[in-house]
């Protein structure tokens, strides 16, 4: 099977980009020089392994941590701190305060941008709380929720914002499969319905492949930008599909750098200084 090679949409200029970021905690280098443009309405994932600086990158899109050499910006504006219009949604289900019900949870950020009064927040908080499925259980509080329901409170939480890009770390790694997969249909469904830009954190390729339209690779730490591919063909209809086994095969191959040729010997992976060679 072959990917697309990524081109930038003629005439649009990205939402969110990010341009030669090194990110740095005292003198470990978590990230290189990596530098990716993501378009409105993309669902981006970036995928790499264990400490490959995917969280970092996310954090550093938040406004969480500072590049210790390039920059990350939103509409043009350099991020330089937090702000509404990047909301993130972990993976560990402690996001929520738990003194707070479900409703509570969602009203509060709300509130605290000043831009809604109590009961404008109320409405819209009841409005997301009902498209997450969670109808009936406004009034429970988190302890009581499956870890299912609680990343769909932080979602609630998060798309009631209306965020300009929607920031997920790894929001489902800690669910069960079943579970996982029901949570990744869902927001499949969300995006069909609401178009927002999401920009996604997963070290399952089987899960960039389901979720993104675009996906960027990573290499081992520090990370570096070993490859991009769209891959908006790919869904959890896919999923199982001779294609779909053979894409998750060949970005195995482009991480790891040891993808298996027709004879079986290990082809090379893509050069960092040329994303679409090998794609
Ligand atoms: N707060 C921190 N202080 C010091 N080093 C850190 C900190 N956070 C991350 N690192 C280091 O930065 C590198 C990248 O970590 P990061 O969590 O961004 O990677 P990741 O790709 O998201 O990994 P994982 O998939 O395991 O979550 C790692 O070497 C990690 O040890």
């Amino acid at each position: 099977m072959s990917f697309q090679v990524v081109r930038p949409p003629v005439g649009v200029a990205p939402l969110l980009k990010a341009e030669g970021v090194s990110l740095e905690y005292g003198a470990t280098r978590a990230t290189h020089d990596v530098s990716f443009d993501v378009y409105r309405g993309d669902r981006f994932v970036l995928l790499g392994p264990s400490g490959c600086g995917k969280s970092s990158l996310l954090k550093a899109a938040a406004g969480f941590i500072k590049p210790s050499a390039g920059r990350i910006s939103i509409d043009g504006k350099t991020v330089e701190g937090p702000g509404a219009d990047r909301i993130v949604v972990f993976q560990e289900f402690d996001q929520l305060p738990p003194w707070k019900t479900v409703k509570e949870n969602v009203v509060f950020p709300l509130l605290m941008t000043k831009r809604l009064n109590k009961q404008e927040a109320e409405q819209r908080a009841l409005h997301w709380i009902a498209k997450v499925g969670l109808g009936g259980f406004e009034n429970a509080h988190p302890h009581t929720l499956s870890g299912g329901m609680k990343q769909r409170v932080a979602i609630a939480r998060a798309l009631a914002m209306q965020p300009e890009v929607l920031l997920m770390d790894e929001p489902f790694a800690a669910l069960d499969a079943l579970t996982r997969r029901n949570m990744q249909e869902e927001l499949g469904r969300l995006w069909e319905e609401l178009r927002f830009t999401l920009l996604f954190v997963t070290h399952s390729i089987e899960e960039a492949l389901v979720i993104g339209n675009r996906i960027l690779l990573l290499s081992p730490h520090p990370g570096q930008v070993r490859a991009e591919l769209n891959s908006h063909q790919f869904g959890l209809h896919s999923a199982g599909s001779e294609e779909f086994q053979a894409a998750a095969q060949r970005i195995h191959g482009l991480l790891f750098g040891a993808e298996p040729s027709r004879d079986g010997a290990p082809a090379a992976a893509a050069p960092d200084s040329d994303r679409s060679a090998a794609l």
